[in-house]
C-alpha cells in the first residue's frame, strides 16, 4: 500500500474536463482563462487535486500559449492520438505533435471513438504504446453499454476491455495509465451510475490489475469515473475509496461549474 498522503486519497485525484467537439480556439481561451481565475480565487491547491482539460486539437496551441504565458497549473491533453508516429495518415495526429505542444495527457479509447469510429481494444493498446513513445500519460476509457449493464455483465465486459487495451504493458507502464470508467449509458444522458456502481467497478478494476500485475502496481493506478458528473454529485461519487477523480464532459464547458467540481473535497459526502 502507498501511504495515505493526501487526505483520504492515496493517489493524487485528477479532475479532467473533456471538451469533446466544443469550443473553437477563441472560445477555448476564454473558458480556460475563466477556469484559471475561478480556481485562483478559490485558492485551489493543484498539488492536492490535479486539474486537466482536453480541448479539440485546433485549440491546443492557444491553450499552450495561455498556460505558459500565465504560468497556469492547469495541465492539458489531446482527445485522441494516432498509433503511428508520422507518415501518410491523413487526418491523424501524432503523439509527437501533442508532446511538442506541452500536452501531459492523452485520451485513448473514449466511448465515442469506440462507437463512432469503431476503435478496438487492440487499437487502444497501440495508441497507449504510441503515447508512451512520446512521454504522454494515457487516460484509457472503458465502460459498458446499457445492454451489458441490464444483463448484469457490466463488470466482465469492462474488465475485458481493460485487459485487451493494456495487454503486454509492463508494470511500470501500467502504473502510469489513468483508467477512466465511463459507462456508455451514463454519458451525456443525465443518468449517473450510483456512487456504489462507480466504486464497485473501480474496485473490480483495481483487483484485476492486482491479479494481472501486483497489488503495489494496482495501488498506483488512478481510476476516474465519468458520465454526467456535476458539482452536485461529485462528492458522493468520489467518496468511493478506489475512485480517484472524474472525467467530466458537459459540465466542463462551464468554468464555474467545473471549478466547483475540482473543489469536490468541499462536497465530499461523509457518513
Ligand atoms: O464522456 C464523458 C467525458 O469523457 C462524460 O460526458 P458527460 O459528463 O457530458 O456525461
Amino acid at each position: 500500500m502507498t501511504s495515505q498522503t493526501n487526505g483520504q486519497f492515496d493517489r493524487t485525484p485528477l479532475i479532467a474536463g473533456n471538451w469533446k467537439m466544443n469550443m473553437d480556439h477563441q472560445q477555448g481561451v476564454a473558458l480556460l482563462q475563466k477556469l484559471a481565475w475561478t480556481l485562483q480565487d478559490a485558492k485551489h491547491d493543484f498539488s492536492r487535486v490535479e486539474v486537466a482539460v482536453f480541448p479539440p486539437f485546433t485549440d491546443i496551441r492557444s491553450v499552450q500559449t495561455i498556460v505558459d504565458g500565465d504560468d497556469l497549473k492547469v495541465v492539458y491533453g489531446g482527445q485522441d492520438l494516432s498509433d503511428q508516429d508520422s507518415g501518410a495518415y491523413t487526418g491523424d495526429i501524432s503523439g509527437e505533435f501533442l508532446k511538442k505542444l506541452g500536452c501531459t495527457y492523452v485520451l485513448v479509447g473514449h466511448s465515442e471513438r469506440r462507437t463512432i469510429h469503431g476503435e478496438s481494444d487492440e487499437q487502444c493498446l497501440a495508441k497507449i504504446n504510441a503515447a508512451f513513445r512520446h512521454d504522454l500519460l494515457p487516460v484509457l476509457c472503458i465502460g459498458e453499454g446499457l445492454d451489458s449493464r441490464k444483463a448484469g455483465e457490466h463488470v466482465s465486459f469492462t474488465l475485458e476491455q481493460l485487459r485487451g487495451s493494456i495487454a503486454g504493458l509492463s508494470a511500470e507502464e501500467v502504473a502510469k495509465v489513468v483508467v477512466a470508467y465511463e459507462p456508455v449509458w451514463a454519458i451525456g444522458t443525465g443518468e449517473v451510475a450510483g456512487p456504489e456502481d462507480a466504486q464497485e467497478m473501480a474496485q473490480a478494476i483495481r483487483a484485476d490489475l492486482a491479479e494481472l500485475y501486483d497489488a503495489g502496481t494496482a495501488d498506483k493506478v488512478r481510476i476516474l469515473y465519468g458520465g454526467s458528473v456535476k458539482s452536485s454529485n461529485v462528492g458522493a461519487i468520489l467518496k468511493g475509496k478506489d475512485v480517484d477523480g472524474a472525467l467530466v464532459g458537459g459540465a466542463s464547458l462551464d468554468a464555474e461549474e467545473f471549478a466547483n467540481i475540482a473543489k469536490f473535497e468541499q462536497h465530499l459526502v461523509t457518513d
